[in-house]
């Protein structure tokens, strides 16, 4: 698995953030640093397909982002915390969403991720009922379900509790994950993770 950026460059009308900016990715977990306004969040969603580059090429192994956009999507969730884009759904609706875009999501496995992060009483719950650690919770339990080669997690502890902090390093780290996956995240702390490598903005 490799996500590779080339010459990219994007910009919001007052900020030329990224001029023929490269990156290479291999398996593993990268740790994306910067100050605030650096510009990570942006690139976590320029390689997610979040955001459309102004220049510049983003692949996925053999897939490239502009060409095949939605089969690079399907291959990768960005999980960054934002409030629900569909806020009439349940939490169990958003959940069913995303099993059915990734056809291949192992149901038994998502199931024991929303017990291990206590969500299961709350899929009845419309989804902007959720506390912001519970909203949290939910799209890491996807984050750690959903079969893809490309985990994109913008500030994966914010808003969590001591025991999900450690079970969420306990299952990031995990041997098997970190060589099947690769797994992008900032972080302002030390994320206390077997790193690939650090990428500085
Ligand atoms: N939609 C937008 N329109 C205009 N400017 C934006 C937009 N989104 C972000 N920016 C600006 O782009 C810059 C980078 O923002 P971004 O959220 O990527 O930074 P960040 O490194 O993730 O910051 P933080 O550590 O504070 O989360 C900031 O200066 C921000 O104000």
């Amino acid at each position: 698995m490799e996500l590779s950026i080339e010459q990219l460059t994007f910009e919001y009308a007052s900020h030329p953030l990224f001029q023929q900016f490269g990156l290479t990715l291999s398996a593993g977990i990268t740790w994306l640093r910067g100050e605030n306004g650096a510009g990570k969040t942006t690139l976590l969603k320029l390689a997610g397909g979040a955001l459309t580059p102004h220049g510049g090429r983003i692949w996925l192994d053999d897939i490239e982002l502009q060409a095949q956009p939605l089969a690079y999507r399907l291959h990768c969730y960005y999980c960054g915390g934002d409030t629900p884009q569909l806020p009439w759904l349940t939490v169990q609706e958003i959940l069913d969403m995303h099993v059915g875009l990734y056809a291949s999501t192992d149901i038994a496995l998502l199931n024991a991720q929303l017990q291990a992060f206590h969500l299961l009483p709350t899929l009845d719950q419309p989804i902007t009922t959720l506390s912001l650690g519970q909203h949290k919770k939910m799209q890491l339990a996807l984050a750690l379900s959903l079969p893809v080669r490309l985990l994109l997690i913008d500030e994966p502890f914010n808003g969590l509790d001591v025991d999900a902090v450690a079970y969420l390093r306990q299952q990031l780290a995990a041997p098997e994950r970190l060589a099947r996956q690769t797994i992008l995240l900032t972080s302002h702390v030390d994320p206390q993770l077997p790193l690939t490598q650090t990428v500085q903005l």
